[in-house]
């Protein structure tokens, strides 16, 4: 493990405090820097492509919030929304217009989506989904993938991505038997795996749920076909199938991963999670679904769901604000952004000797330093750690912040402009260079 390299005197007093009254320091496991070591930087304040510090060391965020800040931090339409939304009333509990127009908007984008219910976080989404197909079904079991993350809800925590796989965790203490006896987990990618387990188990099966297209294994795409089978055998079996748009809606294409991949000849997906984008960087999720299927919902339906702060005006405003800022012209500049900085990093990893993949759904991109193809989780496996905590660390140095983890995607926004590309651009042969050296240490 890469000592810190640099001196973050405010930040490392920042994180002692925050160790002693909040577990681990963080209130997300993956902002902790274990995995690459080190301490992670308190930021005060975030503009376009910048974070702050509370050293006042500024970098340019390849995070984004792990998605949400699309149009880049404090985006003047949104500030302007959120402030106003804000003037008129933190929160109601009881509906507003906003909440109508997010869920239009939203309806409008992804053709099969007819209803959607909006809750506060990809987590409930995911979760309310997974109640709402099962009680559509009267089935108990769910079939997920190894890698694939979707948020910490009890069944879904098996071989689960992001921080789970982060802190190679093969699953979570604290999920009961039960509850994970009902998850069946498959390698991402496996027609054949997904066949045999709806052979064995196909009655008891209400949903198969998948990320639209993974990031959370780092990025890892369907192969051609792979979407379409999963959307045929379900069929066949009478399950649901659960698209996971929480990372990819909205920020793939207006339309997300669906918009890229879809319309699919075997049909559409029964279900979509969105999250992040439609939040515009507050809390707002939201699960959706054709008319028919929606109506099993509470107060039309038996399958309860519910949420004090569910439709939130401030966070409704600030979601309806990015999603309108997101027009064809800011796709085009989130592909033209992420390939400038990808083709960089590859011409600096092959410059260094380092052997990497780099994979992308959308914009979305992420590097494994591995020389595999990576098309599921034990292929992704295979990046070398230690090699990206050395380059995170080169390119933190040097002002650029990447996700603290080799198994998390990277993010740009309409705000990375020419000057702050030029910055991540200048970065990366100094980090391919400390990958390099610290691959040849630890290489077998
Ligand atoms: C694909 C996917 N689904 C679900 C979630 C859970 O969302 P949240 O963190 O808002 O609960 C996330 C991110 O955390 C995600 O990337
Ligand atoms: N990979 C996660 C979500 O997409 C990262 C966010 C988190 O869990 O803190």
């Amino acid at each position: 493990m890469p000592s810190a390299p640099d001196s973050a005197p405010a930040c490392e007093a920042l994180f002692a405090r925050a160790r002693a009254v909040v577990p681990g320091g963080v209130n997300s496991p993956v902002r902790a820097f274990r995995s690459v070591g080190g301490n992670p930087r308190f930021v005060t304040s975030a503009r376009g492509p910048y974070l702050t510090d509370a050293d006042g060391r500024e970098y340019v965020d390849l995070i984004g919030s792990w998605g949400p800040m699309i149009l880049g931090h404090t985006h003047p339409d949104v500030l302007a929304a959120v402030s106003e939304a804000a003037g008129r009333g933190f929160s109601y509990g009881t509906p507003s217009e906003n909440e109508v127009a997010l869920a239009e908007e939203i309806v409008a984008r992804v053709e099969p989506v007819e209803q959607v219910r909006l809750v506060s976080s990809g987590t409930e989404a995911t979760m309310s989904a997974l109640r709402l197909a099962r009680g559509i079904t009267g089935r108990s079991r769910v079939v997920k993938f190894a890698g694939c993350y979707h948020g910490h809800v009890d069944a879904l925590l098996a071989a689960a991505g992001s921080g789970v796989a982060t802190f190679g965790l093969p699953d979570s203490a604290g999920v009961p038997a039960s509850a994970a006896a009902e998850t069946i987990v498959l390698p991402y990618n496996d027609v054949a795996a997904l066949e045999a387990a709806f052979d064995t188990d196909g009655e008891h099966i209400a949903a198969v749920i998948t990320e639209a297209a993974p990031g959370n294994m780092g990025v890892v795409p369907p192969l051609p076909g792979f979407t379409e089978a999963l959307r045929r055998i379900t069929r066949e079996h009478g399950a649901l199938l659960i698209s996971d748009e929480v990372m990819t809606g909205f920020r793939c294409s207006r339309a997300g991963w669906y918009g890229l991949e879809g319309p699919y000849a075997a049909g559409a997906p029964d279900l979509f999670t969105f999250g992040k984008v439609m939040g515009g960087g507050f809390p707002a999720a939201a699960f959706g679904a054709p008319a028919g299927l929606m109506a099993a919902l509470a107060p039309d339906g038996p399958v309860y769901q519910a949420g004090t702060l569910s439709g939130n005006p401030v966070a409704t405003a600030a979601g309806l604000a990015t999603l309108r800022g997101c027009t064809d012209a800011v796709y085009a500049h989130l592909d033209h952004a992420a390939k400038t900085i990808a083709d960089a990093a590859a011409s600096a990893l092959t410059g260094a000797g380092v052997p990497h993949t780099i994979q992308w759904a959308g914009s979305m991109f992420s590097i494994f330093i591995t020389d595999r193809t990576v098309t599921n989780y034990d292929d992704a496996k295979t990046t070398n750690a230690p090699a990206y905590a050395a380059f995170f660390h080169s390119m933190l140095d040097q002002g650029v912040h990447l996700p603290p983890s080799a198994f998390e995607a990277w993010f740009v926004s309409a705000a990375h402009d020419d000057a702050a590309l030029d910055r991540v651009l200048a970065a990366l042969p100094a980090a391919a260079r400390a990958a390099s050296e610290s691959f040849a240490t630890i290489a077998p």
